[in-house]
């Protein structure tokens, strides 16, 4: 069986229970911890060792698109971008692409939009199985009226989302508030019900490693769905040294509880080269599980163009220009 044809193979995904959360362990909190001089020495290294070539590229790149949370959150969005990213959504990969691969039936892992445009990208990927995930809470400053917050989730849900993006606040890492993290976190997981919710923690806002490491496990406990790094509106988004911390936050919370709690890097992340480095990273530090769209998505606007050119290049030896992967 060729790579890519794994790859395709690979796609169903194993129903895994979710995250309940737990009670605030205030102890575990306490004790975590992050060397940041470490984390930034590991995390310098990654993007520099030997990438997977040919056949094993394309297919990583395959599972890339897989994952990808395709977003468009400006606000000129109009139904009819949105209507074009949904067919994007569909068929992120041209076709003859795919046919030349040797793959079919590639989607990506969702889209992910503002509450006024849950409706169009629900009846626009009707029958498609691609959830629609909306950013809530007051995105991306959090700082609406905390029971506007909560019934802002409950309208997207109506709406028909199935994902919600919510932002934490920030102030209560900042000034080391974590019964009022928690509080706020568990009462926007009760107000998804059904719908998974993926904890937005804007980490170029938190002022330090351990405070993203703490931010991260008080959301899992809590019973976040997906930990999420940034909005995209921050001036500092998706790194390296934040994904370490918060994988192995990941890693710690599932070691500690059995449960499996996804993570989105999102912000700035453009390039094919770079997606490989997370998907890698994330292999390394919590294996093949992880690799699926149920437990990892890249929030980004704009990495599907540059994978597209380079899964064109590794079919015909050529780059295209970048206008001939239009977005929407
Ligand atoms: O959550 C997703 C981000 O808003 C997308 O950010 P980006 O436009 O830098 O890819």
């Amino acid at each position: 069986m060729s790579t890519l044809t794994q790859t395709k193979t690979q796609l169903p995904q194993v129903h895994l229970p979710r995250n309940p959360g737990m009670a605030l362990d205030l102890d575990w909190v306490a004790r975590v911890q992050a060397n940041t001089s470490a984390i930034e020495r590991r995390a310098a290294t990654l993007p520099g060792r030997r990438s997977v070539k040919k056949d094993y590229q394309a297919a990583w790149l395959l599972k890339a698109v897989t994952c990808i949370d395709l977003t468009t959150l400006s606000g000129d969005d109009t139904e009819g971008r949105v209507r074009r990213l949904c067919a994007k959504a569909r068929q992120p990969i041209r076709a003859d692409m795919q046919k030349a691969l040797g793959v079919s039936g590639i989607q990506t892992g969702a889209i992910c939009v503002y509450h006024d445009m849950i409706e169009t990208a629900v009846d626009a990927l009707r029958g498609s199985g691609i959830p629609v995930a909306a950013v809530s809470t007051g995105f991306p400053a959090g700082l609406s009226p905390f029971h506007l917050r909560v019934a802002e989730i409950e309208e997207s849900v109506k709406a028909g989302a199935r994902e919600i993006d919510i932002v934490i606040s920030r102030r209560h890492v900042l000034t080391q508030n974590w019964q009022a993290l928690y509080d706020e976190m568990k009462a926007f997981r009760t107000a998804c019900g059904d719908a998974h919710v993926k904890a937005i923690l804007a980490t170029g806002e938190l002022g330090s490693l351990r405070n993203v490491a703490r931010a991260s496990l008080i959301c899992m406990m809590a019973g976040a769905d997906f930990i999420k790094t940034s909005t995209g509106k921050e001036s500092v988004n998706a790194t390296l040294p934040v994904s370490l911390v918060m994988i192995r936050a990941i890693r710690d919370y599932f070691d500690a509880t059995g449960y499996h709690v996804g993570y989105k890097p999102a912000g700035g992340i453009s390039k094919a080269k770079d997606a490989i480095t997370y998907l890698a990273l994330m292999k390394d530090e919590l294996g093949n599980r992880w690799l699926q769209p149920n437990l990892f998505r890249f929030g980004a606007s704009s990495l599907l163009n540059d994978i597209e050119r380079q899964l064109e290049h590794h079919i015909t030896g050529a780059y295209s220009a970048s206008y001939r992967h239009p977005m929407g």
